[in-house]
């Protein structure tokens, strides 16, 4: 451990009732996809090397809901697994449009960039596919050496993916950085799609415009608009990113959702109502380590360490007398109740890790 202080503070019981599991996201509209764009090859492009899902054992456990497999809108009476990732700059709403395609809050969104640092897979099981979906934190600029490994993160799922959608904003105007990613694409053997993301937002006239745009900085397969938040298209987009998968046989079994060890989601859901309220404070120096989970009868017993850098933010997370770091710890146990489908006792400790973006140590216990 490193120079760290440790104030136990916000542990909080649960009184809430069990709450049942999570369905799968049920079919949405259907329709035919090709908007725009080249034609691409419908085939398969070649699978990465995570073709063999390895199964986890001691502290990584599944999700597991026991969810209906959805029917599947693409039918050519093949059978199609494979991987895919969207790719994007910041904030172009990847994170979102993951949690609406696997109907589960697996990853966590926020209006700030760079909220989304691990690798979250959710599967989607259909009657005649199954899509296991990759999710990257966006590529930028490294300037420490968290992000340099944040953008090794990208690259390395990128290269194990068969579909990569490029994600771009129909809110904001297509710029250098959609540009920089799209160059990236050059190289890929993934079938590249375009998606026009958060077009609830935008006038059909300046969509129109964006999707010029769009097709005219590389030569993607196909381009699906969509949104997250009304769920326009959204059926759509797995259409279209299965019709690309390859032929091969299921890769997971029916029953798993996510092959994140529950221990990551869940640290990921205290780390995101940390946030809350202090973003513009605290935008990257909070990380959280679930140290412990014990399961007693119908009782989750979860104990989590929330790192900051400083003895100051410290102070910002507990709050007066405790009462922010309460809130936190009542909020994040909520989500995870609704998770784990178990009442949840949350014992939340803040510690001083100082400067641990920096810190290779550091940086390897917190999961980077
Ligand atoms: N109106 C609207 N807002 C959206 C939609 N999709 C995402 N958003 C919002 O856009 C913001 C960013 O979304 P995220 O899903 O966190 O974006 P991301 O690309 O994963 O962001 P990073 O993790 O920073 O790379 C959030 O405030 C979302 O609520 C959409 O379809 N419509």
């Amino acid at each position: 451990m490193g120079p760290g202080s440790v104030e136990p503070a916000g542990s909080v019981e649960s009184g809430l009732a069990k709450s049942g599991p999570a369905e799968l996201a049920g079919p949405a509209k259907s329709g035919s996809a090709e908007l725009a764009g080249a034609a691409g090859p419908a085939g398969s492009a070649g699978a990465g090397s995570g073709r063999t899902p390895q199964k986890r054992d001691g502290h990584g456990r599944r999700v597991h809901r026991h969810a209906e497999a959805a029917p599947s809108g693409v039918n050519d009476g093949v059978y199609r697994a494979g991987f895919a990732c969207f790719v994007g700059r910041p904030n172009a709403g990847k994170s979102t449009l993951t949690n609406a395609i696997i109907g589960q809050k697996i990853a966590i969104t926020s209006n700030k960039p760079q909220t989304t640092r691990h690798v979250i897979r959710g599967i989607l099981h259909q009657e005649n596919s199954q899509l296991v979906l990759v999710d990257t934190p966006g590529l930028h600029r490294p300037r420490t050496l968290l992000g340099e490994r944040l953008n090794d993160l990208v690259r390395e799922a990128w290269s194990e993916v068969d579909v990569i959608g490029v994600c771009f904003p129909a809110d904001e105007p297509v710029g250098r950085g959609d540009r920089f990613i799209s160059a990236e694409m050059a190289e890929l053997k993934a079938t590249v799609i375009a998606v026009v993301t958060k077009v609830d937002l935008v006038s059909p006239q300046r969509l129109a415009e964006h999707l010029l745009a769009v097709s005219e900085l590389y030569d993607f397969a196909e381009i699906v608009p969509v949104s997250a938040v009304s769920g326009h298209q959204v059926r759509t987009l797995v259409d279209v990113i299965v019709k690309h998968l390859p032929e091969s046989p299921q890769l997971y079994p029916d029953d798993v959702l996510t092959d994140e060890p529950e221990q990551v989601l869940i640290a990921e859901l205290i780390r995101e109502a940390a946030l809350e309220g202090v973003r513009d404070e605290l935008p990257h120096s909070i990380a959280v380590l679930v140290e412990e989970m014990i399961v007693e009868g119908g009782l989750t017993k979860i104990y989590a360490d929330l790192y900051v850098e400083r003895d100051s933010q410290k102070s910002i997370v507990i709050g007066a007398r405790g009462a922010r770091l309460k809130e936190v710890g009542s909020q994040a146990r909520g989500e995870i109740e609704q998770l784990l489908g178990a009442r949840v006792y949350l014992d939340l400790h803040v510690r001083v890790a100082k400067e641990w973006q920096r810190d290779p140590r550091q940086l390897r216990k917190l999961g980077f």
